[in-house]
């Protein structure tokens, strides 16, 4: 999973496709329409360079960065993902367990195949301080999210996530041309089950539906929750919702998985950084598979960043253990180059240390978010 510890990142991605089912690997590694969004996600990392900064001293760095009221030992979270037991049987239990013995916060969503409170469950096996926050696609019907809300109030989750670059489902290109649509029999999205409007013990479909910003006041209302937003790029959208009292952002493209011609995330986050100006943390997701690019993205405004495949192809071949490694090998490479940057803390990383690659030195402009 990093460059440093584990060989190259497309490694734990082939190593997976070993293991799953061909219509399972695709699900899971798949995009929209030509998959543009999705490659671009990466290689524009690869596009950009860091300058380390010299002589800065210091041999004791921390890495901790402070989110919503709560320190998070690294830069770095679990982005929400669906149907976690298509990878391992133990799914979202172990990536739960995972990720709350390193510390690192899990965003677990409404499309897990663990209902939210055995996610938090196991979680708090692990570290009873263990962040866990539940992300929701708003539904048509209100009482619908409301019960899911108050699902993951129960559940003891510490904010709501609530994605937003879903007003419809994407085109899978893949999963059309294999004809996957269905979870295999005994697998369902737990959290879908005994809601308003089904019959008892029944699941209802996840729905993707425009939702507009009354909605999201409607939501605003039902919880004490903070609200993150997930799926913004256009610096205006990440204005109107700081405006609107969301309490942070995630940049994000949803993993190349909608819009096919969306910016990457990298791209994107920049501007959005900017337009924030610090009132709100900004996280971001999309092609992070190394520490040099946890790097990149903390110099360009971002507070942490979400990693989604590289959580699926761990737990996929390694389960439990195979995540716990995964992350810790990610937060160790940040470690170091944090370390070679010239850095003690997140914060000391500058956007005028990125540079485009393969041409001359042009500093990067980029409001920092601290
Ligand atoms: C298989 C899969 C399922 C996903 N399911 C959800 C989801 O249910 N809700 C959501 O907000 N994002 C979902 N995402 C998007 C991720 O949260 C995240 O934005 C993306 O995976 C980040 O890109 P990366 O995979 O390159 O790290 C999913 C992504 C993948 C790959
Ligand atoms: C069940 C879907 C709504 C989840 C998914 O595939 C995605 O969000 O990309």
């Amino acid at each position: 999973m990093t460059g440093s510890h584990a060989g190259p990142p497309h490694e734990p991605a082939a190593a997976a496709r070993e293991r799953l089912g061909p219509e399972h690997y695709d699900y899971f590694a798949g995009g929209a329409g030509e998959e543009t969004a999705l490659r671009e996600n990466e290689e524009a990392f690869g596009r950009l360079a860091l300058l380390p900064r010299v002589l800065r001293g210091g041999t004791v760095r921390d890495t901790r960065v402070s989110v919503l009221g709560r320190d998070w030992p690294a830069p770095l979270f679990v982005s929400p993902t669906a149907f976690h037991r298509l990878a391992h049987p133990d799914g979202e239990r172990a990536t739960a367990r995972a990720a709350a013995a390193t510390g690192i916060p899990l965003v677990t969503g409404v499309a897990a195949t663990t209902a939210v409170a055995d996610v938090a469950a196991a979680a708090r096996e692990a570290d009873p301080e263990a962040v866990v926050w539940f992300q929701l696609y708003p539904q048509p019907e209100h009482e619908v999210s409301a019960e899911l809300v108050l699902r993951a109030e129960r559940a003891g989750c510490s904010a709501l996530v609530v994605t937003v670059d879903s007003p419809v489902f994407g085109t899978r290109t893949r999963d059309l041309r294999n004809g996957f649509h269905d979870l295999p029999p005994g697998l369902a999205a737990e959290n879908m089950r005994d809601l308003p409007g089904a019959a008892p013990g029944a699941t209802r479909d996840i729905a993707m539906c425009p939702a507009g910003w009354d909605d999201l006041a409607r939501l605003r209302e039902l919880t004490d929750l903070p609200l993150v937003l997930k799926g913004v790029l256009h610096p205006e959208d990440a204005r109107i919702a700081v405006e609107r009292g969301v309490d942070a952002l995630i940049v994000s493209n949803h993993g190349g998985r909608q819009l096919d011609a969306a910016a990457a995330s990298v791209e994107a986050l920049p501007a959005v950084a900017e337009a924030v100006a610090g009132r709100v943390p900004v996280l971001m997701d999309g092609g992070v598979r190394r520490g040099g690019d946890i790097a990149v993205a903390l110099a360009l405004g971002a507070r942490a960043v979400g990693v989604g495949r590289p959580v699926l192809w761990a737990l996929a071949t390694g389960g439990e253990d195979g995540v716990r490694e995964a992350l810790t090998a990610l937060r160790e490479d940040f470690d170091q180059v944090l370390a070679l940057c010239g850095g003690h803390r997140p914060r000391d990383l500058t956007a005028d240390q990125v540079t485009p690659r393969g041409l001359p030195y042009r500093p990067m402009r980029g409001e920092r978010a601290w």
